[in-house]
């Protein structure tokens, strides 16, 4: 069953009411990783919950607890559970979505202020933090909603939503709920597939399905000594420097070229076979994308595959930051007294958080003797998640597959994806169902970066796309 014109003509008609209320969504910055806005982090659970409920969805809020995060004791968001849809005829499909956000700071280099929607009218671009990743997304659905609930229509399936406030800082929470609630009598009790949009095409022109994802390995290094911070014109070589010693061990990680130097990390993973490579060969995507992506042309290779696969199927490690470092204006002459190094690894199967922890603790833990240093080193991990791989033949993905050519009038590209989204595995395991991954925004979005933007046409034909797709489920052979 095709999705009604009429869904269509109204996605269009209404596309800049849908584009306002991205701007309502966009001004609250509900930066879950900064104790600091967790109360925005709430403001945006409710928010996000009285736009479900005036769409006719069933909702509630489940609280997740509290945790610790940089020695704060906090509350963690609720996750919003919601339902639409009774009809045991129909097929069931859970959608999930995250409402939090990454930081932002106008002084991080934005040209606008990250939490004020600004709609650039030359380039059609909505710019602003969260556009792309990933309240655009959810309020893709919710556009999808509105119009079967104006329209006293009902779905072509039934609905189960699960949206959380804390995937960019390791779905704290979430696992254990999704378990319980998959189990005989749940709330996802009877799912028959999930959809996530919360990922990206690989380029700017080629919409995409995702039917693999990487884990995440995240820690936490710190070197500590001096009692307090020191003038470094009275204890400069008197003392063991915390900085020098972690900068020594940040360098002892991965190469410029990104081959990971912890024994046993890039061993772990098969090389790929000539007939895996043509997979890579076959999308869509040249080193042009990544730099245009990337804004310069600083691609690790000249070769399309090597570079696809160093995203999708290889291991990265990235240096984020350094706790307690000087990176303030002007040439204070301190050694600060504890730094703390940040970085990930991006893992591919069979990579897990629980196999590569201990190849990390111990190669630090021996870097560190190897110093000689009578400073003192602790590593934590901050949070994981195990990487996923699903099967794109299944119905789930060919129905996405005719959306896209409805929607778009092209084949979407296959891919597996770098980034990571932690709780897909555990859906897909623990309510034993197929995932898709059904991105709506381009692979130039810069998610996570300044002048994060999503395209409007990506918003409105994106809306349009998730509605086709219910409909196309609704039709095909299970
Ligand atoms: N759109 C998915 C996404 O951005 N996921 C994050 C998850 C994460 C984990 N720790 C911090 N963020 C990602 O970085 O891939
Ligand atoms: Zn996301
Ligand atoms: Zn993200």
């Amino acid at each position: 069953m095709p999705a009604p014109s009429e869904f269509l003509k109204y996605i269009d008609g209404n596309a800049d009411a849908f584009i306002k209320r991205l701007a309502e969504a966009v001004s609250i910055p509900s930066i879950s990783g900064d104790a600091r806005h967790r109360k925005d982090v709430f403001a945006m659970a409710d928010w996000l919950n009285a736009q479900l409920k005036s769409v006719g969805v069933e909702t509630q809020l489940v609280d997740l607890g509290r945790h610790t995060m940089d020695g704060e004791d906090l509350p963690l968001p609720p996750a919003i559970l919601g339902r639409l849809g009774n009809d045991s005829s129909k097929k069931t499909v859970l959608i999930y979505g995250h409402f939090d956000v990454q930081p932002a700071l106008k002084s991080d280099g934005w040209d606008t202020e990250p939490f004020t929607l600004t709609i650039n009218e030359q380039t059609g671009q909505l710019i602003g933090r969260g556009s792309s990743d990933d309240k655009g997304p959810i309020l893709g659905w919710l556009n999808v909603l509105q119009y079967h609930h104006e329209n006293k229509l009902p779905l072509p399936v039934n609905l189960k939503f699960c949206f959380e406030g804390m995937e960019e800082s390791g779905s704290e929470g979430l696992d254990d709920l999704v378990r319980r609630e998959s189990q005989k009598g749940g709330y996802f009790d009877g799912v028959d597939c999930v959809c996530i949009s919360d990922n990206y095409w690989l380029n700017t022109r080629t919409p995409a399905l995702t039917y693999g994802l990487r884990g995440l390995s995240y820690y936490k290094v710190t070197v500590s000594g001096p009692a307090r911070d020191l003038h470094s014109g009275v204890f400069g070589r008197t003392v063991h420097e915390p900085m020098t010693d972690l900068v020594h061990l940040l360098n002892t990680l991965v190469t410029p070229t990104g081959d990971i130097l912890i024994k046993g990390v890039d061993e772990m993973v098969p090389p790929a076979d000539e007939e895996e490579k043509k997979i890579y060969e076959k999308l869509d995507y040249s080193i042009s994308d990544i730099e245009q992506s990337a804004g310069a042309s600083i691609a690790l290779s000249d070769d399309k595959v090597n570079v696809l696969m160093g995203r999708m199927r290889q291991p990265s490690l990235s240096i984020h930051g350094i706790e307690g470092a000087f990176s303030a204006p002007g040439a204070k002459t301190v050694i600060p007294a504890k730094v703390s190094g940040k970085f990930s690894i991006r893992l591919v199967p069979p990579q897990t958080p629980d196999n590569i922890d201990p190849l990390v603790i111990d190669h630090l833990k021996k870097a560190f003797a190897e110093l000689g240093s009578k400073n003192t080193l602790t590593v934590e991990n901050l949070h994981g998640g195990k990487p996923w791989v699903a099967d794109h033949r299944h119905w789930n993905f060919e129905a996405a597959k005719k959306a896209t050519k409805a929607v778009y009038g092209q084949d979407p590209d296959l891919t597996r994806e770098g980034g990571s989204i932690p709780v897909t595995l555990t859906f897909a395991e623990s309510l034993g169902v197929n995932v898709l991954l059904l991105p709506m925004g381009r692979g130039d979005d810069g998610a996570h970066s300044t002048n994060e933007k999503l395209d409007r046409s990506n918003f409105i034909e994106g809306s349009k796309l998730l509605g086709t797709y219910l409909y196309e489920l609704a039709d095909i052979q299970k």
